[in-house]
């Protein structure tokens, strides 16, 4: 591989970045969702796959928690997860992949819908272990809590939804279709996170890994705080997505 000076490969980096965001602004705008396999490449993909890995192996993820259900947690969501920014130890490859969606996003700035992304939450690692129930269906903001998109990056190997189950199905509001995304290693998923897109894990029969991070609408993030002070109620979802990260 003829080796290529650091400007050059910056601005090849910065010439995908504006393919991959102009992509995703024509997909969020006509569709509410865009897939794009083949984010980071095999080396970086395995590099956060072996982190997460880590990370679950060593019992650092929790049974998520539950907001606004009564149901008890298994027959929810099967998900074990862990909140990261990037900076703890063991986690540079997920805080790589964290700068690498936030560069994308800060292309898409103001042309995606009305929306201005200024923040977003932490990353949420997720994994459903082998034979575990999926997650219910459901709209990650039904209540204008601020997250506007979600970005979903899939880190399992030769998946196959036939045997290994695990799909995520979207149900895109107003629509007969529905839209049934493999957990694929290095697919990035982009969908608005308000009720235009209802979406249900269905049950997987093997280890699936996600890393997760929302992005927030400056203005309803900040009508949700003002509200959240207000209301003085300890609003479980504000706790869910940690407060706003200024983007790297
Ligand atoms: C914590 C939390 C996780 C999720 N995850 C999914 O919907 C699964 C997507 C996938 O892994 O394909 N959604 C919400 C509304 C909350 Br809250
Ligand atoms: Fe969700």
């Amino acid at each position: 591989m003829p080796s290529v000076s650091n400007s050059t490969y910056l601005s090849v980096v910065e010439a995908r970045n504006k393919v991959l965001s102009d992509y995703i602004i024509k997909c969020l705008n006509s569709y509410g969702l865009c897939v794009f396999d083949n984010f980071l490449g095999e080396s970086k993909g395995t590099d956060i796959l072996n982190e997460v890995q880590k990370l679950y192996n060593t019992g650092k993820l929790t049974s998520g928690q539950l907001v606004n259900t009564l149901s008890s947690k298994d027959e929810v969501r099967g998900d074990v997860i862990t909140w990261v920014d990037g900076s703890e130890k063991g986690c540079s490859n997920i805080h790589s992949l964290i700068s690498s969606i936030d560069a994308i996003l800060l292309n898409c700035q103001n042309c995606l819908g009305h929306y201005k992304i200024k923040g977003r939450s932490k990353a949420m690692v997720a994994v459903y272990p082998a034979n575990s129930t999926g997650f219910l269906r459901h709209v990650d903001n039904p209540s204008g809590d601020g997250r506007c998109v979600t970005c979903i990056y899939y880190l399992n190997k030769n998946w196959n939804s036939k045997t290994d189950g695990g799909l995520l199905r979207i149900f895109p509001e107003g629509n007969s279709r529905v839209a049934n995304v493999e957990p694929k290693f290095d697919r990035i998923l982009f969908f608005w996170s308000d009720r235009r897109n209802p979406h249900e894990v269905l049950p997987s029969f093997r280890e699936r890994y996600a890393v997760t991070v929302w992005y927030f609408d400056s203005e309803e993030r900040k009508r949700a705080v003002k509200r959240f002070k207000s209301s003085k109620s300890r609003d479980p979802k504000s706790e869910m997505v940690p407060l706003t990260m200024p983007m790297q």
